[in-house]
């Protein structure tokens, strides 16, 4: 099922517990605006290459509408539209002041030079400038993306309507980035973890991990699992695998990473077939990649009691049925990876304040943020009867459609 259809089932099924009216239904289902742009730069061997770029803005009855930028091979409408739906409900869930959006370009990033990077982010930038904005729309890296993307963005943007920080986050810190938001989606996900553990009388010290996805969700959760006495049995990016049963050593082989810019042939592991990650023998699996990737053909053979959907869109329904009846429990993306999100809030929050605050207390207040989702989640699944996802998205819609009703339609 394609992410777009998944993420309306979702949706629908949501509002059907929360027994939403069909007009407010279908109102919230329709983004706000689509845009999709020409975005054409010369290469360094002077050849020119066109690609095509899209921002979807979802939503914006909570605030303005906030969400990442993709640069993969594979960034279509439909997925765009689904990612940018997710952030909707994502933003509700962490209840920060924001709508849902999200962007890409159909473009390999890693066969783009640091330069043809550059002037395709701010060829981008011109076409969406006057949509995006500090109280419209707040950019943020995703996959493919990071802190430089950002600080392109930043400048082309200033070059329009004068120095603006607020308009992006995840920014580089000299150019007003939030200390804590490279680790935030990482570091919430473990925030995240350990809340549903505890509920169930267990700890991350005491568990397996296999993570798929080593970029900047995967690695920074592995960071803070092993840091937390957690066992890391296994990982996997697009340069291959790795596993160790007794736990790998995560500072070692993020250094081997860097060194190689690979996964492969680390000296304290073996070498393991990609595909196997996800059905191999840990007690939580960590999706930390692409979406989709939980599916019909493998949820069956899934050995992991807990998944936890560091990336957004890993699992699709007809997995999600198969899982539920072998009794593993999914946390889901829209409150597992809300970290990256809530610390983008904070360094906004901090943009407009013009103050910087102390790492501390950006991780303690994310802290605070992830607890009182999942307390929030936890109390929704109790009225409706209903699994960790369908509660997630009903707490999300239900505060959109609150905020969309006292808005009002009057014209
Ligand atoms: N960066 C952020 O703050 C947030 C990211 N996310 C989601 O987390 C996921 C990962 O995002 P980032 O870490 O930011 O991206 P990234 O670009 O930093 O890293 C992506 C990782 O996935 C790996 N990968 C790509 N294809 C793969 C494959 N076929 N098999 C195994 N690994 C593969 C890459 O090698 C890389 O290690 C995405 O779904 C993204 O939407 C969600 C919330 C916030
Ligand atoms: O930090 C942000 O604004 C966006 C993060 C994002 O794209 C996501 O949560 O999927």
């Amino acid at each position: 099922m394609n992410a777009l259809a998944a993420t309306n089932r979702n949706f629908r099924n949501a509002a059907r517990i929360l027994g939403l009216d069909s007009k407010l239904e279908k109102s919230l289902l329709i983004p706000f605006r689509e845009i999709k742009v020409e975005c054409t730069i010369p290469k360094d061997d002077g050849s020119l290459v066109s690609y095509v770029g899209f921002r979807i803005q979802h939503d914006n009855a909570r605030g303005p509408m906030k969400g990442g930028i993709r640069y993969h091979p594979e960034v279509d409408p439909d997925e765009v539209n689904a990612l940018a739906q997710l952030m909707t409900w994502k933003t509700a869930v962490a209840d920060i002041p924001y709508g849902g959006a999200k962007g890409g370009i159909g473009c390999d990033p890693r066969e783009l030079s640091f330069s043809e990077l550059e002037r395709l982010t701010r060829v981008f930038t011109q076409k969406i400038h006057d949509l995006i904005g500090a109280h419209r729309d707040v950019p943020a890296p995703d996959m493919g993306t990071n802190a430089q993307t950002m600080a392109w963005m930043l400048d082309e943007y200033s070059k329009f309507h004068g120095h603006s920080p607020a308009v992006v986050t995840g920014k580089p810190i000299d150019l007003g980035g939030s200390l804590g938001r490279e680790a935030a989606t990482g570091l919430g996900v473990v925030f995240a973890t350990e809340a549903l553990l505890a509920e169930l009388g267990k700890s991350i010290s005491n568990m397996k991990f296999a993570i798929q996805g080593f970029g900047n969700v995967g690695s920074w959760a592995a960071k803070f699992i092993h840091e937390n006495g957690g066992k890391v049995v296994a990982v996997s990016d697009i340069t291959g695998a790795v596993k160790n049963p007794e736990g790998l050593n995560i500072p070692a082989l993020l250094k081997h990473r860097e060194n190689s810019q690979s996964l492969k042939d680390f000296e304290f592991g073996e070498n393991m077939d990609p595909n196997e990650l996800l059905v191999c023998e840990c007690d939580v699996l960590m999706p930390s990649a692409l979406g989709g990737v939980l599916n019909k053909e493998n949820a069956a053979d899934v050995k992991a009691k807990f998944i936890i959907e560091a990336a957004n869109h890993p699992t699709d329904p007809e997995a999600d049925e198969i899982l539920s009846k072998k009794g593993v429990i999914v946390l889901p993306d829209i409150y597992a990876n809300c970290g990256g999100v809530t610390v983008s809030y904070f360094e906004w929050v901090q943009n407009i304040q013009g103050f910087m605050w102390d790492e501390e207390k950006v991780n303690c207040e994310l802290k605070k943020y992830m607890r009182r989702s999942f307390q929030h989640i936890k109390a929704m699944c109790k009225t409706h009867e209903c699994n960790l996802r369908m509660g997630a998205f009903a707490l999300g819609v239900n505060r959109v459609a609150r905020s969309t009703l006292l808005r009002g339609w009057e014209a």
